[in-house]
């Protein structure tokens, strides 16, 4: 099982995470978000975390010219598009990278998977209207495919509580937190991240 823990905003934060068995950090770009960093930030936090562990830098339909500008600034690994980008954009910058996929109700699931083969994961995550990730509620996991074209990373409302639930049920590669392991949105909670990643690897 592979822990994702999203949404850091201090070196603090990373090297605590990265110490308790996290496999990737997120980093949001998405101004709007309270867990959104800057350039200079986000480079210190991605070189603190060492060679063995997955830098992510999260996107909601961020402008070709402005993603370049992080990209030069900040070595990410992996990018993970939470917006509308087709594949072709999500491609367009010669990096591995993951589409979240936000569970709509009516969302033909499979079909969706299918228009992302060149992903190296799609991440499934809760929907709500207007809130493109990030916002600390589950979808119905008996939802979750059983097969897949590419890996499946399981989003939304995780907490230490529900992940090792939630990783029986879907027998997903990996998992992804946010606000589960925080005490106010953007700032991680050490004794919470430390209990999320335990309780995920021996779920
Ligand atoms: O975390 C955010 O604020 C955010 C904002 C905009 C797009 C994506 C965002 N987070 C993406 C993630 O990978 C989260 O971990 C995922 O959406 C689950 O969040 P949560 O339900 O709070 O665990």
């Amino acid at each position: 099982m592979r822990v994702k823990i999203c949404g850091m905003t201090s070196v603090a934060q990373a090297e605590q995470a990265v110490a308790a068995g996290a496999d990737a950090i997120g980093l949001v770009f998405y101004e709007k978000s309270p867990r959104h960093v800057n350039l200079a930030l986000a480079a210190d936090i991605a070189s603190a975390c060492g060679p063995f562990v997955t830098v992510v830098g999260l996107f909601v339909d961020t402008p070709r010219e402005q993603l370049d500008a992080i990209l030069r600034a900040v070595p990410l690994h992996l990018l993970q598009f939470h917006g509308n980008e087709p594949a072709e954009m999500c491609e367009a910058y010669g990096r591995p990278y993951m589409k979240a996929l936000r569970m709509r109700p009516e969302m033909d699931v499979n079909g969706a998977l299918v228009q992302y083969p060149t992903a190296a994961g799609v991440l499934l995550d809760a929907y709500r209207p207007g809130v493109p990730g990030g916002t600390g509620e589950t979808f119905d996991w008996e939802r979750f495919p059983e097969t897949s074209p590419r890996p499946l990373v399981l989003a939304g409302g995780l907490t230490p509580d529900n992940v090792a639930e939630a990783v029986a049920v879907t027998r997903c590669y990996g998992v992804d937190v946010s606000g589960g392991v925080e005490s106010s949105p953007g700032v991680k909670d050490p004794a919470l991240v430390e209990q999320f990643i335990t309780n995920a690897k021996r779920g």
